[in-house]
């Protein structure tokens, strides 16, 4: 894998490992840990125990002898005894030697078989202590420490662009405000409420203050929120396209060490918290890989990031400035904190890592040590096993059964999901890391930008991936029942 240049390298004030450097340093290190304990360890060990043991005794009474008598022309009576029984070969003189010294070398070599005698419990050690490695190497490795549980904080927008979001989401809010309005007016005139009854449930909640936005999405932990490929305008989406190509996607690359063209947004959304509304949302992580929260204003008190660690119960705070980006692994455990004055808007967005291209269905150039190697984003590829062998429980006859119904595996997937993300969180040191000084901010915006100009790159997906379940075969699944209404919205060539 080749990651493209970082034009702004010398503005960071915290440089993520280089990966790839890294990477052939671990598997160099996890070579050398093969060799030395299949090949190197069990020989000095031999050795070592060859000196401890005593040459064994030949049993007198019950063993393998023989001896040789020249009886004359050139023949020689050879007798053996054999576990006590007498044998007498009668040979030509030439052979008889030949006899005689092969038995004596075999015997020697059977006495050397005998001679080095290794405890049970030795090769016992040996193999924890060769797991042990294995296993410490990749949980030290950098996605598992450096990427797996810090937050890194990136300037990411100009303050007119903040300010920009905010009013795209006014206007998208009226929008739907406004087809809300006409939808309800119409089905009010129908007077049927059995047939129509759900459906204004739902017109009335897109009503209910703040008017407009979305109250019941992300099931578990509901957001007000708005979503930027259905709800945006073509315009305004081609806008943010423009600044999360040239601005997002380097960083992104830099920070988890995976080419752009594997990063997929599933989601990207604005969020208000209101001191009189919903102003908070509990702890929870993300059903993505990686994600990103930019804070778009500073006219509110209280709100902000908390993240937490699941092992030692400790936990921390990030109070970005508006328009810096916070960026960090899904399966680090956060909340939003409430905003407790005045309102406050964040864009958020969740993202995947493709092995595969959905579309495709080639090989994404992502290294083995950015996915199943790491845990973060293995916890969530057994988070989506986990959602697969549901699924297929609950339809019977379900031809696309990935995983078992079975109670013992869906338990076991969901065990093994928790316990990852506490060893993650258990191996890797948290914190909250400044990648630029805040007065470079501008420097750092227009290196990016002009970099971008000169070397035109296919950014990541931000809008045609979103709303999809990957398979484990690369295929995929629409969730989204606006991607069969809407296509158009999803395109990524504005
Ligand atoms: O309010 C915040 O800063 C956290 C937002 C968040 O975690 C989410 O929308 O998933
Ligand atoms: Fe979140």
């Amino acid at each position: 894998m080749t990651l493209p240049p970082f034009p702004v390298e010398d503005l960071l004030i915290h440089h993520p490992p280089a990966f790839e450097e890294e990477w052939r340093e671990l598997i160099r290190k996890l070579m050398f840990t093969v060799v030395f304990f299949v090949l190197i360890a069990p020989n000095f060990i031999k050795a070592h125990y060859a000196k401890k043991t005593p040459p064994k005794r030949r049993d007198e009474s019950f063993d393998d002898s023989f001896e040789s008598l020249s009886i004359g022309n050139g023949k020689v009576i050879t007798r053996t005894i054999i576990n006590g029984k007498e044998q007498k070969v009668v040979a030509k003189q030439r052979k008889a030697k030949k006899n005689t010294a092969a038995k004596e070398k075999d015997s020697e070599e059977e006495d050397d078989k005998k001679v080095v005698e290794v405890p049970g419990f030795v090769f016992i050690l040996l193999n924890i202590a060769f797991i042990f490695t294995i296993v410490t190497l990749i949980l030290k490795s950098p996605n598992n420490i450096d990427t797996a549980r810090r937050v890194y904080v990136a300037p990411l927008l100009r303050p007119e662009e903040t300010a920009s979001i905010i009013q795209m989401g006014h206007e998208a809010a009226a929008r739907r405000a406004d087809r809300a309005k006409k939808e309800l007016a119409l089905l009010k005139l129908e007077n049927d409420d059995d047939k129509n009854g759900a459906a204004i449930y739902d017109l009335e909640k897109i009503l209910e203050w703040p008017e407009g936005y979305k109250k019941d999405r992300h099931e578990a932990y509901p957001t007000t929120d708005l979503n930027v490929v259905v709800d945006f305008s073509q315009e305004d989406k081609k806008f943010l396209k423009k600044i999360l190509d040239a601005r997002l996607s380097p960083i992104l690359e830099r920070v988890y060490g995976v080419t752009r063209d594997s990063i997929r947004a599933n989601d990207i959304f604005l969020v208000r918290y209101d001191g009189k509304g919903q102003n908070k949302l509990t702890v929870h992580q993300d059903s993505s890989h990686i994600s990103f929260n930019v804070l778009l204003n500073d006219e509110f008190e209280g709100g902000g990031t908390r993240f937490h660690n699941r092992y030692d119960k400790t936990h921390m705070d990030a109070k970005p400035k508006v328009g810096q980006v916070l960026i960090n692994n899904a399966v680090v455990h956060h909340e939003g904190l409430p905003t407790t004055k005045g309102t406050r808007y964040i864009l958020v967005g969740f993202m995947n890592v493709d092995v595969k291209d959905p579309w495709t269905r080639e090989r994404s150039d992502v290294s083995v040590f950015s996915t199943i190697l790491s845990i973060p984003w293995l916890c969530v590829g057994l988070k989506q096993a986990l959602m697969f062998s549901r699924i297929s429980s609950n339809r019977a006859g379900n031809t696309n059964q990935v995983f078992s119904k079975n109670f013992y595996v869906n338990s076991m997937l969901s065990q093994s999901v928790i316990r990852f993300a506490e060893i993650g969180d258990a191996s890797a040191p948290h914190g909250i890391v400044n990648l630029v000084d805040e007065k470079d901010t501008e420097k750092f915006l227009n290196t990016l930008e002009e970099y971008h100009q000169s070397h035109p790159m296919k950014g990541a997906r931000w809008y045609s991936g979103q709303g999809i379940y990957t398979n484990l075969d690369g295929s995929f699944k629409s969730y989204w029942k606006e991607r069969k209404q809407n296509p158009d919205k999803f395109r990524e060539d504005l």
